[in-house]
């Protein structure tokens, strides 16, 4: 009799995964969606250099109808002669500042209606707060959170209107994995890419009822003009604390980036690193796949423990910098 009870308590124990997993395909919200890109109006900020360009590059290539904006004009037209040569597809250039809500607002009511918004520019110059000028500081939230509420401000009445025949679209938002961990010399950058989620979060309960899903995407350095100028003045720690993600090329960023906002999805990481990032950083954020949420749910313990020792690596390497320093 105890062994049946006891063979009967061990079956139910290892049917407990699946029971979780039953569970999780019930309950995940929002649910799975698709959001196509051919034939479709792509709205890409920062699409002059760097990921957006490589951005625009892809969904070009993939029959997307795609507008750039940026603020340096021989840029933008440089970005719009090489995609046409690439790809013989034509895009539309607009110059203006993310910063200044009226120029924005003004190309928004230019370009017409907006299926996917890429909110992709960004401005990044690391140092310690202490040295840091309050001007860099603000310019740092100003263009990467500030701007990127003025363009979704702007196009979110346009990307509403007539949902219900154009499909899903999507609102993608380029964050950092300095946006899911604070790193030394990013507290402004770090802060302005934090913002973002928030945003982010609180955005996707606010526009879900009108077919709009927003995705948030974190790589780490990645090969850009941009890194490039970054690298001249980037404090040593920082260097060596990002270095425990991989860089990556520019190109492949941006096909992480487009799969995710294609599949909806909230949280999109880039590489090995950003998913483990991305697991253990999930927190309250919204789930489409029960696969991935009980991947959040198994591992959770032992991720902990990893991101545990990730610290302790990190502060160690400070630590030993300040004594060299002496
Ligand atoms: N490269 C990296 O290591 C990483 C980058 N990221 C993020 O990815 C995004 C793109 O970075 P990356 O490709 O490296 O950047 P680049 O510096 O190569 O390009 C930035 C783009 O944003 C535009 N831009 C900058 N400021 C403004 C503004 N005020 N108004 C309008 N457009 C603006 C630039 O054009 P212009 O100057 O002409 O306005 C340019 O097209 C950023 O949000 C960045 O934070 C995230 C993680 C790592
Ligand atoms: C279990 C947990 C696994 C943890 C792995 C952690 C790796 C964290 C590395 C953070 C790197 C931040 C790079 C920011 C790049 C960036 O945004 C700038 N280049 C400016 O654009």
């Amino acid at each position: 009799m105890a062994d049946a009870y006891f063979s009967l308590f061990s079956l139910i124990l290892l049917l407990l995964p699946l029971y979780i997993l039953i569970f999780l395909y019930f309950i995940v919200r929002p649910r799975p969606v698709r959001v196509p890109i051919k034939n479709r109006h792509v709205f890409i900020t920062g699409g002059s250099s760097g990921i957006g360009l490589a951005l625009a590059h892809q969904c070009a290539q993939q029959g997307s109808d795609v507008t750039l904006l940026a603020r340096n004009v021989s840029k933008l037209e440089e970005a719009k002669e090489s995609i046409k040569l690439a790809t013989g597809r034509d895009v539309r250039i607009f110059s203006a500042d993310v910063r200044d809500f009226e120029s924005i607002k003004k190309v928004v009511e230019e370009v017409g209606e907006i299926d996917v918004l890429v909110c992709n520019h960004g401005v990044y110059m690391p140092q310690e707060l202490e040295t840091q000028e309050l001007e860099e500081i603000r310019f740092m939230i100003d263009v990467n959170l500030m701007g990127t509420f003025h363009l979704i401000k702007a196009a979110l009445p346009g990307m509403k209107k007539n949902r219900g025949e154009r499909g899903p679209g999507s609102i993608a938002i380029m964050s950092s994995q300095a946006g899911q961990v604070g790193i030394y010399g990013y507290t402004a950058y770090s802060a302005s890419k934090f913002g973002l989620r928030g945003m982010a979060e609180a955005l996707q309960q606010e526009i879900i009822a009108d077919n709009i899903h927003v995705s948030l995407i974190f790589p780490p350095d990645t090969e850009t003009p941009g890194f490039v100028e970054e690298n001249k003045r980037r404090p040593q720690l920082t260097s060596i604390i990002a270095a425990s993600s991989g860089a990556m090329k520019a190109d492949e960023v941006a096909k992480k980036s487009l799969n995710g906002i294609k599949s909806g999805t909230f949280i999109v990481p880039c590489n090995f690193e950003g998913f483990l990032l991305s697991v253990s950083t999930a927190g309250l954020c919204p789930q489409r796949s029960f696969l991935m949420a009980f991947m959040e749910v198994v591992t959770s313990p032992i991720l902990r423990i990893a991101g545990l020792c990730f610290q302790w690596n990190w502060y160690e390497s400070i630590e030993k910098w300040h004594a060299q320093k002496k």
